[in-house]
């Protein structure tokens, strides 16, 4: 649904985007990482046909975005990470703009637009004026307009920025509804745990460059990013985490009043035999598990040092 090659975008001398390259199939939730300033926005304004690529190719849809950006329009919904709202509209009004701009007939919008207030939990404000929304409601009145044409492909920089943990977690439901309901959708974010739990797969791009691309999961074992284990067991918990120390893969051990907490390297496989150590060395084991996979630690894991080049080898 996307495809992104050799793409190249220089703002006078500097070189904001060095020849990247990333595919997104359909139906796929993709987030975009990064630090400040790595480009992603250059990256997602290029695939909305609001900025020229310098050289290289980006399509949506198959369309090249700079020979049919009227078809790539077409199929996207695009949210900004700065946008304004026209604030003397009331909330049904503004969606009503967007849908006509779209040429949606008047009697396909009076149907939608409910629809759309209500998959964005905006139904009690239709008559709201937009300037007396809150900041989240203004993101979420934000995304209706986006789905306005029904787009295929949602780019979304940084929807939920600025937002309070609830607000956040609202707009993760949403997310969650358009991923149900097929949409491929790009969306960048700093908040990276928030992230792992509805993305399909992740890029990182630093500096530029893509520097891993790929499921969460897989980028996790590639880079071989440590898992930690916690394990509890019924008595002598002192004793087997002394013993843990000692074996393949251990890196790091801490006991406390929870359990051990175990830093591992190795995969699935050897975590299994792990554990049949642990069963079959007498302890009477209550839990095992892996603490849950955390999107932090792969980006801090891939970004930390390293020069880029070294980096690229190590995922590929
Ligand atoms: N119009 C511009 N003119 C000059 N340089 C620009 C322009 N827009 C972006 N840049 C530079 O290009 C680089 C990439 O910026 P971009 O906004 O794409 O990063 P980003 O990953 O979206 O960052 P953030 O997470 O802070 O939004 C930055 O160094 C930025 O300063």
């Amino acid at each position: 649904m996307i495809e992104i090659k050799n793409l190249c975008k220089t703002y006078g001398g500097f070189e904001a985007l060095k020849s990247v390259n990333l595919t997104i199939s359909k139906g796929t939730v993709f987030g975009f990482v990064g630090p400040n300033g790595a480009g992603k926005t250059t990256t997602m304004s290029i695939l909305a046909t609001l900025l020229a690529p310098s050289s290289g190719s980006a399509r949506v849809g198959g369309f090249e975005v700079t020979e049919y950006p009227h078809e790539v329009r077409k199929r996207i919904g695009y949210m900004p990470d700065f946008f304004g709202v026209y604030d003397q509209f009331k909330t049904t009004e503004y969606l009503h703009f967007y849908g006509a701009s779209y040429g949606i007939p008047r009697d396909e919008r009076e149907r939608l637009i409910p629809q759309l207030l209500e998959l964005v939990n905006l139904s009690d404000k239709k008559d709201a004026y937009v300037d007396s929304l809150s900041r989240g409601m203004k993101q979420r009145l934000c995304l209706a307009r986006c789905l306005v044409h029904d787009p295929e492909v949602l780019i979304l920089d940084e929807p939920a920025s600025g937002l309070d943990p609830r607000a956040r977690i609202e707009m993760r439901e949403i997310l969650k509804e358009l991923k149900l309901m097929g949409k491929t959708i790009i969306i960048s974010s700093h908040i990276l745990p928030e992230l792992a739990e509805m993305v399909d797969e992740i890029g990182v791009i630093e500096h530029g460059t893509m520097i891993a691309q790929g499921r969460v999961s897989e980028i996790q074992n590639r880079l071989r990013v440590k898992r930690v284990l916690h394990i509890r067991v019924l008595d002598r918990a002192g004793e087997l985490a002394a013993r843990l120390k000692d074996e393949a893969h251990v890196s790091q051990v801490l006991h406390d009043e929870t359990g051990i907490h175990v830093h591992f390297g190795g995969g699935d496989a050897e975590q299994s035999q792990l554990l049949g150590g642990i069963i079959g060395s007498g302890y009477q084991v209550i839990s095992f598990h892996e603490a849950q996979s955390n999107l932090e630690d792969v980006f801090l894991e891939i970004t930390k040092g390293g020069t880029e080049h070294e980096l690229a080898q190590h995922v590929d």
